[in-house]
């Protein structure tokens, strides 16, 4: 879906030249795609193209950028960020609560989410609520709400978006309340470090400002050592050439959370993303992520 539409603006850009998608052999799509992309933090699937992009049989990979690990194989880069859709979270409602809004959803309301970013944050600021796991592709989930198996769902309004179901975003959740996961809704563009052809191809579909803003989340995010199971969230906005990040770390009870703010050029994005990890160490980040990591992943 998404590496179609990546395929189709490279073949407006290039009329002379041929885009052809491949599909991978294990996996569903090839270039990746948003429900297999879950895999987890250093995905099969991640690693099947990966391998095929070093071996030179394909020459990028277009991922949501959420889902594409911060640290990449030798070899491979982030070569391209496209512009990015709107990157909060949405709540998405069951009829029988479509006069509510998030803060008005009455003591034990059953929200369905997996991420334990999105849990981690409405727990804190909404511990009367219920929260569940729900688990497959978006059509899935929104069946097993409309079932009535949940009250409600928090997802991406990007993948809503993408998938042309905008309409079913009850309500953007505020900044204030849920940050968001770092690089959601822009599209990632991996591919070799040394291949300075595609690199200069792939730049055209480069949106300046989404990848300055992705490049100190994706520092900030590495810097904690994070993957994408951890209830770590962001925010990035631009203005007048200064970039301000703010950033959250949270345990998984929502009893603690920590939420920190640097600004600073646009020139460096980077330089912030570490400048902000720093302080949120500072501050006992790195206890909250062992705990996680103690509990949820045991042996990695
Ligand atoms: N976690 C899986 C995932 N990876 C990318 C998206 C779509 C949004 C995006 O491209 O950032 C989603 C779905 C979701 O979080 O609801």
């Amino acid at each position: 879906m998404q590496t179609h539409w990546v395929q189709g603006e490279l073949q407006r850009l290039y009329p002379d030249r041929q885009f052809d998608v491949q599909t991978m052999s294990t996996q569903g799509d090839i270039i990746l795609d948003v429900a297999l992309a879950k895999i987890g933090d250093k995905g099969l699937f991640t690693k099947e193209l990966e391998v095929a992009m070093l071996a030179g049989e394909v020459d990028f990979a277009v991922h949501s950028l959420k889902d594409l690990p911060t640290r990449l194989p030798e070899g491979l880069i982030l070569g391209c960020v496209t512009e990015r859709e709107d990157p909060a979270d949405a709540l998405v409602v069951h009829d029988r609560f479509k006069d509510h809004q998030l803060e008005t959803l009455p003591e034990g309301t059953v929200i369905g989410t997996s991420s334990l970013r999105r849990l981690a944050q409405l727990r804190h600021h909404y511990p009367h609520l219920q929260f569940k796991d729900v688990r497959g592709n978006l059509n899935t989930r929104l069946a097993k709400l409309d079932a009535g198996e949940y009250d409600a769902l928090i997802l991406a309004a990007a993948g809503l978006q993408r998938l042309s179901m905008a309409d079913r975003i009850h309500q953007l959740i505020p900044a204030a309340v849920s940050l968001h996961a770092v690089g959601q809704g822009a599209l990632g563009i991996e591919c070799r470090a040394e291949d300075p052809e595609i690199l200069e191809l792939l730049k055209a579909l480069e949106h300046e400002p989404t990848s300055q803003r992705c490049l100190a989340e994706r520092a900030f995010l590495r810097e904690l050592e994070g993957g994408c199971q951890v209830p770590i969230g962001v925010n990035t906005a631009i203005a007048d050439g200064t970039l301000t990040l703010t950033g959250m770390v949270a345990s998984l009870d929502g009893q603690r959370l920590l939420r920190d703010q640097v600004s600073g050029p646009t020139s460096d994005p980077e330089a912030l993303g570490l400048a902000l990890a720093a302080q949120l160490k500072a501050q006992g980040a790195k206890e909250i992520l062992d705990e996680i990591f103690a509990t949820v992943r045991p042996e990695a």
